[in-house]
Parts: structure tokens; sequence; C-alpha cells
């Protein structure tokens, strides 16, 4: 009986306390509408407070998770209260539909900003986004036959619903509460596989790529989504002002969103909430520092980026860290016990395939015809060309001249989200997580592609959405007991030594399903008893019926395990055939042993 027919039982997930973060945003924010209860004035500060907050939450999603900075969140939620203020002022609509129209133009025009970012460089970017807030505002003078020009649109009118009119404190609540429909969607999405994708795509996407991940899709999915926040709290912004003019969008409103995103803490669902009542509210309440607001948020900016480079809800996450340390959170895991079901293997066929990097011929006229559901290991000296030759198979170099074929599906030129989601996937040789995430996470990210929930489910939480979390959250775990990791699967992923990291990503590359699995280098780094579960788990892997590609140095296991071995030589294959015959081989003992003549 092998290992896979004896998946030991996921252990029981930790409970999940409240963090020291959220408890302290439940308490400002009960202190925020304690104090917006008392006067008017605190009121319109506050009620201004949940409007920035939403905004910032979207522009969270687009500079914090995706890394996209942006300088024109300022100019969408402009055109989002001006879309309100000439919807319901000159055409009669209610808020709503106006509302939903703002969402629509906010999404219109960050979908159409965000085009360019998908293919320049950052700078260029955020160049494209200061011109067009400057656009934006020079726009609202001159198309004075819609927006009034200097003078604006005035008398937007407030929300009613079911015949309630919502004035001073209920629109106060209706924000909040907006804000926090918005808080547990945006949460829901950063803890599923969305979120996890736009992290791997900050950090280089790569990871992303090789789990099925396109990363154009999802860079305008955050232009989509920041863009519809910022126009939605644009109609909110636009009723709570009733007047709409030029002068209330001066460009360092755009800035002052990013400012909050960076300080508050990019990335952390909290960050925006911290940052507007830190870098808006305070400086408001303490009256005088408000003339100091920009001195403030330069001087914040410098310190932040020395002492608290988290912002500050990282700071009071690694405060929490440090005095509770064994409080890590711990999303439930359920136990699952269901077999693993058999995968059929692709068989790959490589013609004549060539890379060239400038002057150095990585690999020349590399042939080889692998059946499925074997074990091929490829060997050879340091820059022989081994990892070359995964890069070409899973797309992340194209090949200068030659074929790869899946089956019968001709992949040279495919992009690599594309090979992975014809179900192959690989290890990199110096592993790639996502070190902030979870080892549990980190595994269910390689189940991207298997996901059939959409955004729309994942936001929601939908049935669908729950079902195929819970079924793949104890499928990980059941790989990650495989890989002798299941204990770990709640730390940061960071903290795993290096070979320990190398094991989860085989667990990430196996929750994909794959019908052809590249490994670089699995072995290396790997005590002795890691070592040895490595190889029982890539034999149990060739009996569920994937192809192995294994790139090794450690001759013993290569020796041990693999069913055919190729020997790399200055890219060209020196021999082939079965381990017996490849390293009873005098040329390979040469190349080995650098005896070349
Ligand atoms: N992106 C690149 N740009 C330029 N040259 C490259 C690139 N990647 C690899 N090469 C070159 O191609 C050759 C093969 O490199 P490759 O990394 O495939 O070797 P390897 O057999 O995997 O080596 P190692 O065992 O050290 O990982 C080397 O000469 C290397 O310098």
């Amino acid at each position: 009986m092998g290992m896979i027919d004896t998946i030991p039982a996921a252990p029981a997930a930790r409970l999940r306390l409240p963090t020291l973060t959220a408890t302290i945003c439940v308490v400002a924010t009960l202190i925020a509408a304690a104090f917006a209860m008392s006067n008017s004035y605190y009121l319109l500060l506050l009620t201004f407070a949940a409007i920035y907050v939403m905004a910032a939450m979207g522009l969270n999603v687009l500079s914090g998770y995706a890394g996209i900075i942006s300088i024109a969140h300022g100019a969408l939620i402009c055109v989002g209260a001006y879309a309100t203020a000439i919807a319901t002022v000159q055409y009669g609509w209610s808020f709503w539909p106006a509302a939903g129209l703002a969402a629509a133009v906010g999404m219109g025009f960050s979908g159409l900003l965000g085009l360019p970012a998908l293919r320049l460089s950052s700078w260029y970017f955020v160049l494209i986004t200061i011109a067009f807030t400057l656009a934006v505002t020079a726009m609202l003078a001159d198309l004075r036959w819609l927006t009034g020009g200097y003078g604006g649109i005035v008398g937007v009118p407030a929300p009613s619903l079911f015949g309630y009119r919502f004035s001073g404190v209920a629109v106060f609540w209706l924000v909040v509460a907006v804000s926090a429909l918005l808080w547990w969607v945006i949460a829901n999405l950063m803890n599923s596989r969305v979120g996890w994708a736009l992290h791997a795509i900050r950090e280089g996407a790569v990871t992303a790529q090789a789990s099925g991940v396109s990363p154009a899709r999802l860079r305008l999915f955050a232009f989509l989504f920041s863009g519809a926040v910022a126009g939605l709290a644009g109609a909110f912004y636009a009723v709570a002002k009733v007047v709409v003019t030029p002068e209330d969008f001066t460009f360092d409103f755009s800035i002052f969103f990013l400012f909050v995103v960076v300080l508050g803490g990019p990335a952390r669902l909290s960050g925006p909430l911290l940052g507007v009542l830190a870098f808006f509210v305070l400086p408001e309440l303490l009256g005088s520092l408000k003339e100091y607001r920009m001195i403030a948020y330069g001087v914040g900016l410098l310190a932040f980026s020395i002492f608290l480079p988290e912002g500050l809800a990282g700071a009071i996450a690694s405060l929490q860290r440090r005095l509770m340390p064994e409080r890590k959170a711990a999303a439930a895991v359920p136990t699952r016990a269901k077999p693993i079901e058999p995968i059929a293997g692709t068989p790959v066929t490589i013609d004549d395939v060539s890379k060239r990097f400038g002057g150095v011929k990585a690999l020349d006229g590399v042939a080889m015809a692998l059946p499925a559901g074997r074990i091929h290991a490829v060997v050879g000296p340091n820059g022989s060309g081994k990892t070359t030759l995964l890069n070409l198979i899973s797309g992340f170099y194209p090949a200068s001249s030659g074929s790869i074929r899946l089956g019968t599906t001709e992949i040279v030129g495919a992009a690599p989200s594309r090979i992975a989601r014809l179900s192959v996937q690989r290890t990199f040789q110096t592993p790639k997580l996502l070190g902030d995430l979870s080892v549990i996470e980190n595994t269910r990210f390689g189940g991207y592609a298997r996901e059939a929930a959409n955004g729309f489910e994942l936001a929601l939480r939908l049935p669908r959405a729950r079902r195929e979390a819970a079924d793949l959250d104890g499928e990980a775990m059941q790989w990650l007991a495989l890989v002798g990791l299941a204990d770990r699967a709640h730390d940061q992923a960071a903290l795993l030594p290096h070979g320990q990291q190398r094991l989860v990503e085989i667990a990430r590359a196996l929750i994909g399903r794959p019908q052809l699995l590249l490994l670089d280098e699995p072995a290396a780094g790997l005590s002795m008893g890691e070592l040895e579960r490595l190889a029982t788990l890539i034999a149990e892997m060739r009996k569920l019926g994937i192809t192995i590609v294994m790139v090794e140095h450690h001759i013993e296991l290569v020796a041990d395990i693999a069913d055919t071995v190729t020997v790399l030589d200055q890219g060209r294959i020196l021999a082939q055939g079965s381990a017996e015959e490849v390293f009873r081989s005098a040329e390979v003992v040469k190349a080995y042993t650098g005896g070349r003549s």
C-alpha cells in the first residue's frame, strides 16, 4: 500500500481570534462614530473620512495588493462625483442609479488608464496617471455645458431607500455600512486565489504564471475594481458635499490617497482605515496641524520608510507577532481523506530544440521522446542547459528553434500561463514561494487553474466558491502531509528553511494535478530524512500517472528512481537511456570529472 492510499488526516485547525489590528480598527471606528454623533462638524469630518476610507480601500487593491502605483485615484473619485451630480441634478436621476453610473464610469476610465500599464514600465505609468489627473481637472473647467465650469454643480440630492431619505447622521451610517461591506468583499477576494495571484504578480509574476495566472488579466481586474470603488466613493462624496466644483479635486487630493495607502499599510486590509484616521482625521482634529498636512506627509513618508516600511497596519501586525507569537492567524481547514484520483500523464516530444542567449548556445539541437507517466532525469555539469530546458518546456523562455509537443499540442511560443493551464506544473531551482503567505495558502495557489468560481462568486463567498475552497484546503493539507509539512501549514512560508520550501513547491505543483511535472533540483538542501521522503514521494507521483521531468545533481537519487536519464553537456545531449546504461558510459564519466578531451 502506497503513501497516497493512506493519506494522513489533516491536523485540526487552530482557534482563530481577532487580531490586534482588527481590534484597534473596531475600537477606533466606535470612538469615531461617537464623535460623529456629538456635533455637526465632527459628523461632516467623519462622513468624509468614511468616504476616503472607502476610496483608499479601492486604491489598496491596485497599489497595495497589485503593486501598481497610481496617482489618478483622486481624479477617478472626481469623475464619479461629477457623474453623480450630472445624472441627478441635470437629468433628474435618483441617487442609486446615479451611484451605479458613477461606479461604471470610474471603472471605465480606470480600465482605459490600465491598458497602457499592462505594457509600460511603472515609471511611465505613474507619469500617465499624473497627466490623467491634470487632464481631468482641466476638462472640468473647459466642458462648462456639462460640468458647470468653475461654478460646479449645485444641489446633489440625498439618497433615499424605500421612502426613507438619508441625511446627516444617516448618510454617515450609510457610508460606514457600504465601506464595511466593501471591506468584507475585499477580505474575501484577498483571501482567495485572486488575492494570492495579485500578490504573486507584485512579486515578479513568475510564480503567478507558473500557476496559470495571466498577469495582464489580473492587473486589469485590479484597475477595474479600484476604479469602480473610486467612482462609488465619488457618488457619496457628491452627496456629502451637495455641491461639486473643480476646486475639490486638486492634485494633492489625488496624492493624498497614495499617502494613505502607503503609510496606512499597503496590501493590508486595515491599512486604509488606519491611514485615514492617522493622516486625515487626526490632523483635522488637532486643527493647527491641518495647515502643515503636506509637510507632515513628507516627514511621515521619510520616517515610515525607515522605521515602519510596512505602514501602520504592518507595524501593529509585527507588534502582535512579537507580543503573542503563538497567535498566528490560522484558517479553519476541514479534515478530508478523499483518495487522490489518478492523473493521465502526458507524453512530451522535444524535437531539435535550440536556445541562444546572445552568443551563448544554451541548448543545441536537443531531441527527446518522453513517454507518459515516467520519471525522466536530466543531468549534466553546471551550465550545461538543464534549467534552460525546463524554462523552454514551461514557456518562460521561447525556443530559438525546434518544437516541443505535449501529446499533440505544440507549445513553443505559448505563454507560461497557458502552458500551466495545459496541466504543466513546475518547481524552481531557488524556491519561489509567496513569503508573506502561509504554507497552506502557497500550496492552495497551485490549484489556481482548477477553481471554477469567478471573481464575483469569490467576492461574495457564494456556495460554489466556498465548496471549492473547502475542498482544495482539504486537498492542500493532504499534499502537505505527504511532503511531511502538515504541522507547518499555518506558518509563514518565508520562515521555512530552503529545503522545506522546495517541498512546499512540490505540494503546490501537485495540487494543480499536473499531467507533466517539472522539478528543478528538488533534492538540493534536503536533509537525509527529507531526501528519503522525496524519493518515495516522486515514486508515488509516478504511480499516480504523472509524467515527471527532473533536473537533479544528486546522482544516487537519479539512479534510484529515474526511468530514463538524459545527460546534457554544453547544451548538447551527451547520452540518453536508462540510468544504468547512461552512468556506465565513459563519456558521461569524463564530462562529470571534467576530463573532456
Ligand atoms: N537568461 C539567461 N541569459 C543569458 N544566458 C543564460 C540565461 N539563462 C541561462 N543562460 C546561460 O545558458 C547556459 C545554460 O544555463 P542553465 O542555467 O540552463 O544551466 P544548468 O545546466 O541548469 O546549470 P546549473 O546546474 O548551474 O543550474 C549557461 O551558459 C548560462 O550562462
